[in-house]
């Protein structure tokens, strides 16, 4: 078929017809569209000159340091992001509590949903054929599970199931404002078990996933509407009738008595949902998130969970103490959940170092996404093959055993890692014992992995504790400076 060739005056080129000055213009028109242009240009020249300075700046100044932050999805990854920042920009931080106030609000709904999902799920399981002659019993209130029916539950119960239900209302509503279209996804997935035991209670909720590189934080500045005394702290829009706030604050007694409530705390207990353990648990400051002018502290910030999508990069800068100058620093988040590990591979060049994060706190629970694998297992395998990695031989790789205060808690709880990590044996069930033994069982697979001999760099961490976190990423900047002058005057 013969093409048709377009002459540049074509006007049935839509991109020609859309710049084209209007057929009736007037000379005064003209004159004032000719100046805009004028003004855009200047504009734009201005940007491409200091996008080339920065450039040349960039090519002629220190070279920024870069690293590099991997470990399986909820490892802590964009936690100790929000440290790196916290540390080199509180400000700036400080200006996104608004943002933040949307995600952790959006935490608590979901924390709910999966209460008020398993008490569905008892009903369910209840009205199956094989369960019928248990749940058919007549007793009133009963903290017996398998007859805790509609028909059974605590009245008080379903009344407040009932009335919680416009916090769905609200989950769609901020999951929509996070997501803004091609910015982010909601994924179905399922709650991470806390066994292995394939006897398990499954539960299916929605994860919200953003990447990090994109304005989500913006759309959360439309509920910003000016600044406070000290210009540093957003303000929210507390009349705005659209705010979710107001919901939450209305439904505060009830997820109170929801949460404490015996038969559901028996409930979650005998369906193994161990809901203090998931990442965003918030239902232990609900007086806080639900006050009618909440702005979440750093520390809820921390705990704030935000799924990340693909591979993001931000700038610090670093104060060392060298130099009057702060350092530019170039620090990496990628997503971890297992369909995103391939895209991790194209940033292995050129990387300073490696913030290798293995939560060590879930030896007992298995991924969200490959329900059959250990999340532990799954940290050593991935651990194995950064360090036997030819493009990272000479990168320096720093391991976070990270989540260590879960890792307490869960054993001083009587949960025992040698029923886990066989090899364990009869060591003492505490924490010190099970850290150190992790910690061997890691240097040994960077001892027999790495192409080249390399130093093993670890840290006990619990990286929503910024103080002692900051401590940390203080030394690893001390060390990186230590190995960049070492390499400078060997140069020499
Ligand atoms: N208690 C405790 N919680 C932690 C710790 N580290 C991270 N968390 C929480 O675990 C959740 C997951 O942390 P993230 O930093 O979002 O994990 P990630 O590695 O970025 O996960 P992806 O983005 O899915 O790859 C968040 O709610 C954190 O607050 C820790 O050391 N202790
Ligand atoms: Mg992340």
């Amino acid at each position: 078929m013969p093409s048709r060739v377009r002459s540049p005056e074509d006007d049935s080129d839509p991109l020609t017809r859309a710049i084209a000055p209007p057929p009736d213009e007037t000379p005064q028109e003209k004159e004032a569209r000719l100046r805009k242009e004028a003004h855009a240009k200047r504009v734009s020249d201005t940007i491409d000159e200091e996008l080339e300075r920065q450039r040349l700046a960039e090519r002629r100044g220190p070279k920024p340091v870069r690293v590099l932050l991997l470990g399986q999805t909820e490892s802590g990854k964009s936690t100790t992001l929000k440290n790196f920042q916290l540390m080199t920009d509180p400000k700036a931080f400080a200006a996104e509590r608004a943002s933040w106030r949307a995600v952790i609000q959006l935490n608590l709904v979901r924390s709910i949903h999966v209460i008020l999902d398993a008490m569905t799920r008892i009903n369910d399981t209840s009205r199956t054929p094989s369960k019928a002659s248990t749940s058919s019993s007549s007793s009133p209130v009963s903290s017996d599970l398998s007859s805790l029916t509609d028909s059974t539950m605590d009245p008080e119960l379903l009344e407040i199931r009932k009335r919680l239900a416009s916090l769905l209302q609200v989950e769609e509503l901020l999951t929509r404002r996070l997501t803004p279209t091609g910015y982010g996804e909601v994924g179905t997935t399922e709650l991470a078990p806390v066994t292995t035991s394939l006897e398990r209670t499954r539960t299916v909720f929605k994860e919200v996933a953003v990447n990090s590189a994109v304005p989500w934080k913006e759309v959360f500045s439309k509920i910003v509407s000016g600044k406070s005394g000290n210009n540093e702290e957003p303000l929210v829009d507390w009349n705005d009738p659209n705010d979710p706030g107001k919901v939450l604050h209305e439904c505060a007694e009830d997820m109170k008595r929801l949460w404490n409530h015996k038969s559901v705390q028996e409930m979650l207990e005998k369906q193994n949902l161990r809901l203090e353990e998931m990442a965003g648990f918030f239902l232990d400051s609900l007086d806080e998130v639900t006050s009618p002018t909440y702005l979440p502290n750093n520390d809820h910030i921390l705990r704030a969970r935000l799924k990340t999508l693909g591979v993001s990069e931000h700038r610090v800068k670093v104060q060392t103490g060298a130099s009057n100058r702060p350092d530019d620093w170039r620090v990496f988040d990628v997503g971890g959940h297992r369909s995103l590990v391939t895209s991790w591979a194209p940033y292995f060049d050129n990387m300073d170092a490696i913030i290798f994060l293995a939560p060590i706190s879930a030896f007992d629970q298995v991924l969200v996404e490959a329900p059959r694998v250990n999340r532990l297992e799954d940290s050593v395998l991935l651990w194995t093959s950064i360090v036997a990695n030819k493009l990272l031989q000479h990168t320096d790789l720093i391991l976070f055993l990270n989540k260590c205060d879960i890792l307490t808690a869960k054993l001083a709880s009587g949960i025992k890692l040698r029923d886990y990590v066989v090899s364990y044996g009869s060591r003492p069930n505490n924490f010190e014992n099970a850290a150190a033994y992790l910690r061997k069982k890691f240097a040994g697979i960077l001892k027999e992995n790495s192409p080249l001999p390399r130093t093993f760099y670890c840290h006990l961490t619990s990286v929503t504790d910024t103080l002692s976190t900051q401590k940390v990423i203080a030394s690893i900047r001390d060390m990186l400076m230590r190995d960049n002058l070492k390499q400078s005057t060997l140069l020499l």
